[in-house]
């Protein structure tokens, strides 16, 4: 069975993809093991449907560090058996994960009925100047790449072909596919193919290095996640939007991502709100509670330079004293950053945050009214 290893830097919308193909992969039925960077595992909240048999959930570290080729091994026979009835294997990479890493595992599996499949990197087209500027080493991983999706092209639209063009520039034969909300062809998933020679350039040593001993505190310094910090978030009283709002728009230069659910009580008893902060793009996205969930807020903040007990106080904070007298326009300030439909995105296009700034979209008749 065909292992992939889907990666690409926080944001660029590997779970957006991994969920695209969990629903159009036509016969073909696809195993997830899906790695979270935070202690709260929100990617594995959003793959939709497939939790159950068929996705494994990896959390807290990078897949990279935090498990051993023979752990991954685990995950690998219970997706691989034949009553799972699985045809190929996903990996989603955290998005601080290591590719080579985690192909160097793939490649000392022990387990008899895998093979390594190759490896998908997906870009965000809009972040990957700034990406590439404070991350040189992403041109590195694109070059063991077998498949580049060069993903949001929808907020990217004229610069499109210089991204595709130097993003091709980069990679090594790889296939480049343009895609907006990671919807690509399932047919390139299952064609990808690991480059033989690339594969080949992964030694012997390379492998018994990562495999063979201990992992030594400095191994992994060079790592893009060593730079990087995690702070997660619960809380199982809502939070105030208002509040919350005014957290967003202060949120320090170094908080590159944020990813969760909010809830907001009595502002909002139909619905949670599927929170993503990806450098200065937010966007909210209600999701109705089912009836069997647990109301509970959970986010997870990853960033450089961060003051994390700061920002968990400053998250405590937004916490709701008055749900019960809940007003209308309290949701206004997060309702901006509802994405109405996939139709409503040329709406959403220019709605990024500027730091402290308010979107252009304003659906407030009456600004005066406004607090
Ligand atoms: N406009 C636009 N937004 C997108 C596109 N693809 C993904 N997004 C949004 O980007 C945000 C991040 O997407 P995810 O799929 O969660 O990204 P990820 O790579 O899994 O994130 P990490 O696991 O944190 O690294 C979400 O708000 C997505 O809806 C796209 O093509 N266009």
């Amino acid at each position: 069975m065909p292992v992939l290893v889907l990666a690409g830097f926080l944001g660029s919308g590997k779970t957006t993809l991994l969920n695209h193909l969990l629903h159009r992969s036509g016969g073909s039925r696809i195993g997830a093991i899906v790695n979270d960077f935070g202690a709260i595992e929100i990617d594995a909240l959003a793959v939709a449907g497939a939790l159950g048999d068929s996705t494994v959930s990896l959390g807290n570290g990078c897949l990279c560090c935090a498990v051993d080729a023979s752990e991954l091994d685990v995950y690998l026979e219970r997706l691989a058996r034949p009553s799972a009835g699985i045809d190929v294997i996903v990996i989603e990479a955290s998005g601080l994960a290591e590719p080579e890493e985690l192909v160097r595992m793939l490649l000392a599996s022990e387990h008899p009925g895998i093979v390594y499949g190759g490896l998908v990197e997906v870009v965000d087209a809009v972040e990957f100047d700034d990406t590439r500027a404070k991350h040189p080493e992403i041109d590195r991983h694109l070059s063991l790449a077998d498949l580049v999706v060069v993903n949001k092209l929808d907020r990217a639209a004229a610069d499109a072909p210089r991204v595709l063009g130097l993003v091709r520039s980069l990679t090594d034969r790889a296939a480049v596919v343009p895609a907006t909300y990671g919807r690509i062809d399932p047919e390139f998933l299952f064609d990808c193919r690991p480059n033989e020679e690339r594969v080949g350039q992964l030694t012997f040593d390379d492998l018994h290095e990562h495999t063979g001993g201990e992992h030594s505190g400095d191994a992994h310094a060079d790592h893009l996640h060593a730079a990087y910090d995690s702070l997660s978030f619960e809380s199982d009283s809502p939070l105030d939007p208002r509040r919350l709002m005014a957290f967003l728009d202060s949120r320090p230069e170094g908080l590159y991502r944020i990813k969760g659910y909010v809830d907001f009580g009595a502002h909002d008893s139909r619905n949670r709100y599927a929170v993503h902060a990806v450098g200065r793009f937010l966007r909210f996205y209600p999701e109705v509670w089912g009836s069997g969930d647990t109301w509970l807020t959970q986010l997870v903040l990853i960033g450089t330079g961060l003051d994390l007990p700061a920002l968990g106080k400053e998250l405590e904070a937004c916490r709701d004293g008055d749900a019960p007298h809940a007003d209308e326009r309290g949701m206004w300030g997060v309702l901006r950053y509802v994405q109405e439909s996939e139709s409503g995105q040329e709406l959403n296009q220019e709605l990024d945050q500027q730091p402290g700034s308010e979107p252009e979209l304003d659906p407030d008749p009456d600004p005066e009214l406004d607090d």
